[in-house]
């Protein structure tokens, strides 16, 4: 290989971590799998060792740290923003499950929730007005968003109650305004985006919040920061309680007080996929109880109450095979 060709597969290595850089420290939607990103770094640092001339400072191998988006101011999330463990099967399903410990003998009853495939949002109100919103960002820090999260329809501009309330959820784009939306831009000559949950990404990103509005985002929530405010004392009853407070709920969600129940839910949602207006990458298990979510809590990343079982990749990550050294 040439130098050029080398700067070449270099720029192109350098482009793709940016991106999947951009989405998973600032969106929380990284769209491959973190083995993907390591081995094309990896590339990228074995290219850069056997051309060092080619090393340009703005490479991601020459930078390190932080990747909030400079234009948004930063917002810390008091209570933190978890992710979710995952698993890939039925039987890693029942071990989690197993692993709870026993409720004082009482079978632990599950709530089974859609995994919506687009980025977590927090939704601040005070006396039922909304007043800031923000990315998950790392968890603990994400960029305020409030301007762009205001043009979206599906997000309550005033409760139907005058509470204090922090929300959090998934905002994501219909199917349908993606494979618009990648026609509009097919005619204007820009790059498509290559799936919703990056289209939502990059519409929220947006410092116009004028190009948002346009985006035909929506929302789907299903959790509160701070559970005191509200009078059910389970997940599927908070669920219910949001939606009477104004906000929008995935209504295909379904108590389970059983293994097989939750493997049913599983293999209905994995037939129904492809015809929902929405993309889901998996299904969340929660427990049900909230008492009992409190009880069990979280580690520092992801709470011992819920689990998200990931459908099989539709189609497998094309890696990078190993460039050839001439
Ligand atoms: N994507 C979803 O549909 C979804 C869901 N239905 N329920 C939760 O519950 C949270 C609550 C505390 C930890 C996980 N999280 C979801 O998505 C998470 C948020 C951050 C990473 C995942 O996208």
């Amino acid at each position: 290989m040439s130098e050029e060709q080398a700067q070449k597969a270099a720029e192109e290595l350098r482009s793709k971590l940016n991106k999947w850089a951009d989405e998973y420290y600032t969106y929380d939607a990284p769209s491959v799998e973190d083995s993907v990103y390591d081995q094309t770094y990896q590339q990228l640092v074995d290219l850069e060792t056997h051309f060092p001339a080619i090393v340009t400072p703005d490479s991601p191998t020459q930078k390190v740290g932080d990747r909030t988006l400079p234009g948004f101011t930063k917002i810390p999330h008091e209570i933190p923003m978890l992710s979710l463990g995952d698993v890939f099967s039925i039987a890693e399903l029942k071990d989690f499950a197993d692993r709870l410990t026993v409720n004082d003998g009482v079978p632990f009853e599950y709530n089974c929730e859609l995994k919506i495939d687009g980025l977590a949002i927090s939704l601040r109100y005070e006396n039922g007005v909304f007043v800031q919103g923000s990315t998950r960002g790392n968890g603990q820090i994400g960029e305020d968003i409030t301007r762009n999260l205001r043009t979206i329809k599906s997000i309550p501009k005033r409760l139907s109650r005058p509470i204090n309330i922090e929300v959090r959820g998934e905002c994501y784009m219909p199917k349908a305004s993606f494979v618009a939306l990648n026609q509009q831009r097919q005619t204007d000559g820009d790059a498509p985006f290559a799936n919703p949950r990056n289209a939502a990404a990059g519409s929220l990103r947006q410092l116009d919040p004028r190009v948002t509005a346009h985006r035909k985002l929506s929302t789907f929530m299903y959790n509160v920061a701070d559970y005191s405010d509200l009078q059910s004392d389970t997940q599927s009853g908070m669920l219910a309680e949001l939606k009477a407070l104004g906000f929008e709920i995935n209504p295909d969600y379904r108590v389970a007080t059983k293994m097989a129940d939750i493997d049913q839910y599983i293999a209905e949602y994995t037939q129904k996929r492809d015809d929902l207006a929405y993309g889901i990458d998996g299904i969340v298990i929660k427990v049900n109880a909230l008492a009992l979510q409190q009880s069990l809590g979280a580690t520092v990343k992801v709470p011992r109450w819920a689990i998200a079982y990931k459908f099989p990749p539709e189609e497998a990550q094309t890696i990078v095979r190993d460039i050839e050294w001439t």
